[in-house]
């Protein structure tokens, strides 16, 4: 397991090990001792999330569960590449506002962990890409919380993407409004 920081400290890329042979692969894709004698003692598990979006260019996102609903989230893909944000929305946190963005794609096997505390999206690059993620609380919808995908300057390289009805909807991320405090 290869872990690599991100200039957003707390997010970091996973890399599990893949045993191939001429049948494909053996992968383990979460496994907490490793990643604990790796120096990364992840908070528990209590969901698994599996998306699938048939288009290319859809981004769902950006989104936040509110405490004390708030997931940590270990994201990564099942068929495609998207391209997965987090955005620090911890308030007085050094990177407040800051994004961070990578392609997760199934070749190489990468995922993003993204404490709870950050918002989370992402846009599919070819169409049929499935996202899968594991969360570190069981969602609740009254909790469900979303920021405009295009009010942080994110390079999402695609211009008018397939949103839902609440993406549509949601509003700018704004100073000061987060309902992150620091220590989320
Ligand atoms: C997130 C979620 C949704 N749902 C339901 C609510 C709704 O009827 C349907 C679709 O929900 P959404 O439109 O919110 O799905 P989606 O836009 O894919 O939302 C997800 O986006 C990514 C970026 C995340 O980080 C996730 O936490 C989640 O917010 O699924 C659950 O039952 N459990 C869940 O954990």
């Amino acid at each position: 397991m290869q872990i690599d920081p991100t200039p957003l400290p707390g997010v970091v890329v996973l890399t599990p090990a893949r045993h191939g042979d001429d049948r494909g692969f053996f992968s383990e894709s979460w496994n907490r001792r490793t990643l604990r004698e790796a120096g990364l003692d992840l908070p528990d598990i209590v969901q698994d999330n599996h998306s699938m979006s048939m288009r290319a260019g859809t981004l769902r996102g950006l989104h936040y569960p509110a405490p004390p609903h708030a997931q940590g989230k270990l994201v990564r893909c099942g068929r495609g590449s998207p391209f997965d944000v987090a955005v620090d929305a911890r308030r007085g946190s050094p990177t407040y506002g800051q994004w961070f963005g990578t392609e997760l794609s199934f070749a190489d096997g990468r995922q993003l962990w993204i404490p709870a505390g950050f918002l989370h999206g992402f846009v599919t690059r070819a169409p049929e890409t499935e996202v899968i993620y594991k969360c570190t609380a069981h969602y609740d919808r009254a909790a469900d919380g979303a920021v405009a995908w295009d009010s942080l300057g994110i390079d999402w390289g695609v211009r008018d993407p397939v949103l839902s009805e609440k993406d549509r909807a949601a509003p700018a991320f704004a100073d000061g409004t987060s309902p992150f405090a620091s220590d989320a």
